[in-house]
Formats: C-alpha cells, structure tokens, sequence
C-alpha cells in the first residue's frame, strides 16, 4: 500500500516528533474534511505528504525548487526553509506518483497559504498548525473550539496566530501570508454577514 512506502521513506527522513506531527496532521484534515464534506482521501494525501521536504538541506531545496522552475524570491532565497512546502508537493509527484492538482496544491500552500486557496488547502493549513501535538496554549485551544464552525475565520485566525509568533521573534515576514490573513478575514466577514440576513 502507497500509505505504507510513504511512511517508511518519511521514517528514514524525519525524527520521530516530525511523524508524530505529520500523522496528527493527517488525523486532523481527514476528520475536517468529513465535517466540510469535502474528499477525505485528498484530505488524508494531503496531510500525509505535506512535510516530505521538511528536513531537506537549504541548498537541496534551492536546487528543486530551481530546476523544477519555482519563482523564488527574495525572502525564500534567505530563507530556503520555507520553500519546503513546494519542494515537497514536487516530492510528491515525482517519488510517489501524485498527480491530483487539489492534493499538490493544498501541500504547496501549507506554511504561507495563498489568497484564493480551496476549502482542501484551508483545511491542510489549519490542521498543520492545531493537530493535538502543536500542544495546547490557550490560543490553540480557542481556534480548536471554532475550526468546525468557520473555516476562513480559523484560516484568519490561525494566520494571525502564526504572524504573532513571527513578530515576537522578529522574523522576516513573508508577505504571502499577510495576504492570506486578509482575503481570510474578508471571506469570514462576508459570510457571517450573509448567515445575519438571512436570518432577519
Ligand atoms: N509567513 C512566514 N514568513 C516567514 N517565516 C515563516 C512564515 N510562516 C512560517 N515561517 C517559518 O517557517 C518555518 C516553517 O513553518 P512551518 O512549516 O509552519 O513550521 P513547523 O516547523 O512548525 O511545521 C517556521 O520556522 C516558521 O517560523
């Protein structure tokens, strides 16, 4: 079973706490995805291959990404790390045979998201950064109480979780993630907006 090859590449990749993350992740966008009603196996793919990457050397990563013709810019050419989202949507394809644009997309947008990103790439964000073992500040807590009631308010919240962190360890910012938190927020307001007149 493809499951089981994954698991063991990943095995050989990754420390245990990385696994431990990653099927956490793949617990948690199945279970969003039977709640959305969306395809649970995307969901399932999604979660299971989104961090292939994630242990790949700063030059390694340069190096796919290039050849595989990835824009790079200035923030992911000094910060190589957060081009494993795409390199490994490129592992995905190229080790393991992924061709569903839906399951590629939603690994490549994971970490800094993207304005416009489909109910499956929400969900993959979201559960990347609340599957139980990202702990439980009060802050994780409080997004897990809405993650089934309003997803692009959880995509804006988790957005703004994850811009705190980088502010209070004064982090370059890459911008693709502010723009995310924003079309969030708008998607969020918009639809609360209609559930309000509706129900006047
Ligand atoms: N918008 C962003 N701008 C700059 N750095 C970011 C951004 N989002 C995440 N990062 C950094 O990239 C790294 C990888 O992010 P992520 O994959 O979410 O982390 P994790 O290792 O917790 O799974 C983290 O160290 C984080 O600090």
């Amino acid at each position: 079973m493809e499951r089981d090859r994954i698991l063991a590449w990943l095995a050989d990749q990754v420390p245990p706490a990385r696994l431990r993350h990653i099927l956490g992740v793949e617990q948690l966008a199945q279970d969003l995805a039977a709640h959305y009603q969306l395809n649970v196996i995307q969901a399932q793919k999604a979660g299971l291959m989104h961090d292939l990457a994630k242990y790949f050397s700063p030059s390694r990563l340069l190096a796919i990404a290039q050849q595989a013709g990835i824009e790079i810019d200035d923030i992911c050419h000094t910060t190589p790390h957060l081009l494993h989202a795409e390199v490994s949507a490129i592992i995905a394809r190229d080790e393991f045979g992924e061709t569903d644009p839906e399951v590629l997309n939603a690994i490549r947008h994971h970490t800094l998201g993207q304005p416009d990103m489909s109910p499956l790439s929400c969900i993959l964000f979201i559960a990347d950064a609340l599957e139980p073992n990202r702990g439980n500040s009060e802050e994780l807590v409080k997004l897990r109480h809405t993650m089934k009631e309003d997803l692009y308010g959880t995509v804006w919240k988790t957005s703004d979780y994850g811009l705190q962190y980088l502010l209070n360890k004064r982090c370059i910012i890459h911008p693709r993630t502010i723009l995310t938190r924003n079309w969030a927020m708008q998607q969020s307001l918009k639809s609360h907006r209609v559930q309000q007149k509706d129900s006047h």
